[in-house]
């Protein structure tokens, strides 16, 4: 796919500087970080895949996906070879994982939740390591149907939450109306109660962290379709393992989530019958755009 009208202002580069840098030279694999994804409960196995997916096409060095199932449910992504597999019960025991995402099509079963107090414990047991821990759909879920999750979810250190509405109605015990009425004391409050970086979906997706609430506004109603949400995870997980800061890699990766929907929708003459998964893709090439190279 390319583009050669494809053009990332100055200003969001600025914004972004990170995440618009060229490669070093003398990089190697391990330069971009692992990016370990949990998920992909039974039937749900493609949540978990399109976070892998988009965090591969966005520069992580390595991309684990856990199912949380019993056994892998195929013995490698068909078409995405590049992703390494794992049941999430192995995966989770990792030592070299640098960013998580946990939650993309995880289940909201009660070993579901037994699975998410564990890995909330770890990091809380890992707690210096400050590996950055993104939770997402159904994560969320589990943690305002259960209190103690969320309660362990807000010892962990360098959270992010990325809720669309109707989660942070959940999350916040009000209506989805309430929310919706007034998005940024929802955002601020839930940045508050969980002591990190909260993202609150949808059109004009907000984030917050205690300090700043950031409006981004790229993006359009192709995104309203299954899986989006999914894709977005995965593209800041790979920012955050790559080691761009929380606030950064947060805001960029919607930013960045966004700009690929757009560039779809001008490729294709539309907004209609986009899909998911073609906004890894089209997010790679929005970065690619962005990256300014200096010649030597
Ligand atoms: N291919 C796959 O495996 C897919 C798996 N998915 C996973 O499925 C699980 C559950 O997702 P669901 O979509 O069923 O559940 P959700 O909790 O996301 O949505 C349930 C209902 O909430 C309402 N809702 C959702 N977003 C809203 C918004 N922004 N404003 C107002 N109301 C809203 C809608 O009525 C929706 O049907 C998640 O773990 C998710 O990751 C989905 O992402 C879809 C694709
Ligand atoms: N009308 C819209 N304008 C801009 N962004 C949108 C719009 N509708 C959905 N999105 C984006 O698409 C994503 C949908 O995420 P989510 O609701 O979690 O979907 P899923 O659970 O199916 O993955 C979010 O990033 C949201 O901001």
């Amino acid at each position: 796919m390319s583009n050669p009208n494809l053009q990332v202002s100055a200003e969001v580069r600025a914004l972004f500087p990170d995440v618009f840098k060229a490669r070093p030279v003398d990089s190697h694999k391990g330069t971009f970080g692992s990016l370990g994804v949990i998920g992909g409960a039974s039937g749900m196995s493609g949540a978990a895949v399109l976070a892998g997916t988009a965090a591969a096409y966005m520069g992580a060095g390595k991309v684990w996906v856990g199912f949380n199932q019993d056994s892998l449910p195929m013995p490698i992504i068909p078409g995405q070879p590049e992703i390494l597999l794992a049941t999430a019960k192995e995966l989770m025991q990792r030592k070299d994982i640098d960013a998580w995402v946990i939650g993309c099509g995880f289940g909201l079963s009660d070993s579901s939740a037994e699975l998410l107090r564990r890995i909330l414990l770890l990091g809380i047991e890992r707690a210096e390591h400050n590996v950055p821990m993104l939770l997402d759909a159904d994560a969320l879920t589990l943690l305002s149907l259960h209190e103690d999750l969320a309660a362990l979810a807000r010892q962990c250190p360098s959270i992010i939450i990325t809720p669309h509405a109707a989660e942070a109605a959940r999350l916040l015990h009000v209506s989805t109306e309430l929310v919706a009425a007034d998005r940024k004391t929802a955002v601020s409050a839930l940045s508050d109660q969980y002591g990190g970086i909260a993202v609150l979906k949808g059109y004009q997706t907000l984030v917050a962290d205690g300090a700043a609430v950031y409006q981004n506004n790229s993006g359009n109603p192709g995104l309203s379709t299954g899986g989006s949400g999914d894709v977005l995870s995965g593209i800041i997980g790979a920012l955050l393992a790559q080691g761009i800061s929380a606030w950064q890699a947060t805001r960029a990766g919607v930013w960045l989530h966004g700009a690929a929907a757009d560039y779809l929708r001008d490729l294709h003459g539309g907004e209609i019958g986009m899909l998911a998964g073609e906004l890894p893709v089209a997010a790679r090439a929005v970065r690619n755009a962005g990256v300014i190279r200096v010649k030597g």
